[in-house]
């Protein structure tokens, strides 16, 4: 039997038509965004530099690429003042769309316009582990673009909204649970207001009283800030924070709108 174009999904599921809203700033368009990623596979060998030494010595071609289309033509408009939630199952897409709504992924089609400046707050952003947490302020801030002053201003501020066990702001990272390290790299980056705020997962390892804290920290985020954005397994996160849910599912927008609506549609069909 043939199939239709649909059957052999070359047909895009028709995703939500984007309508701008003129009353409101517009911070960050997305607009048909494509990412793939290509990944070398094939020649039957492991991946090592050994096999693609040999490989070179042997003259053989350079191995198979395969490309994974991560994200397939998405579009939304994100306004100054919105608190967005990105949900998903695993492999969805989720953590590529903030890669490259912060610039760190180029489209393979389309492209993200942003006023300002993305900065990404990924569970696994760039401290070192090695370094105390007192040294990774430091590092943060100066990172983020705040001068030796503000560094110094800002640094009791961190410590105590990270909250970390006595003593532990002077122990290497390294040394720090999931939790810890996420509540101090949330802490490190909310010492600055951000024009885009990417945040993955960095509050999914937090206790309730550290969650509580930092729904109120990007309250005051979002009221200072063009957007923010917060990808997360915990629904109850994106509940409590967020005034608008975009629900991708395999790469495309399946839902974009009212929490209470996508949540509620996206838990029906998951049964998460
Ligand atoms: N660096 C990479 N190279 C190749 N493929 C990748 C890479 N990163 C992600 N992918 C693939 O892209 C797709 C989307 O992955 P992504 O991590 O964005 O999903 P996610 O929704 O954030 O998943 P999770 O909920 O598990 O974190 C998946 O098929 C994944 O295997």
């Amino acid at each position: 039997m043939v199939k239709t174009l649909k059957e052999r999904g070359a047909v895009a599921e028709a995703q939500p038509e984007v309508r701008p809203d003129p009353t409101r700033e517009p911070i960050v368009v997305v607009d048909g965004l494509h990412i793939i990623y290509r990944v070398y596979s094939g020649g039957g060998g492991k991946g090592s530099a050994a096999t693609a030494l040999m490989r070179i010595v042997k003259r053989e071609s350079r191995p198979q690429t395969k490309e994974v289309h991560a994200v397939k033509g998405v579009s939304f408009i994100a306004y100054r003042g919105d608190a967005i939630g990105i949900v998903g199952t695993n492999g969805s897409g989720k953590s590529t769309l903030l890669k490259a709504i912060a610039g760190l992924l180029p489209p393979a089609r389309g492209a993200v316009y942003t006023d300002g400046q993305p900065s990404l707050l990924g569970v696994n952003a760039a401290l070192m582990k090695d370094l105390s947490g007192s040294r990774n302020i430091t590092l943060g801030c100066l990172a983020m673009g705040l001068s030796p002053d503000e560094t110094r201003a800002s640094y009791d501020a961190i410590v105590k909204f990270a909250d970390l066990k006595p003593g532990f702001i002077e122990y290497p990272m390294s040394t720090y649970s999931s939790g810890m390290g996420a509540r101090l790299r949330f802490a490190i980056a909310a010492a600055r207001t951000h024009d885009v705020l990417l945040i993955d997962e960095a509050l999914a390892t937090g206790d309730a009283k550290f969650k509580r804290r930092s729904k109120a920290k990007i309250d005051e985020l979002r009221e200072d800030a063009g957007a923010v954005f917060l990808v997360a397994h915990n629904l109850d996160v994106i509940e409590e924070t967020c005034n608008r849910v975009i629900w991708l599912d395999d790469g495309r927008v399946k839902m974009d709108g009212d929490p209470e609506e996508v949540l509620g549609a996206y838990t029906e069909a998951t049964g998460k």
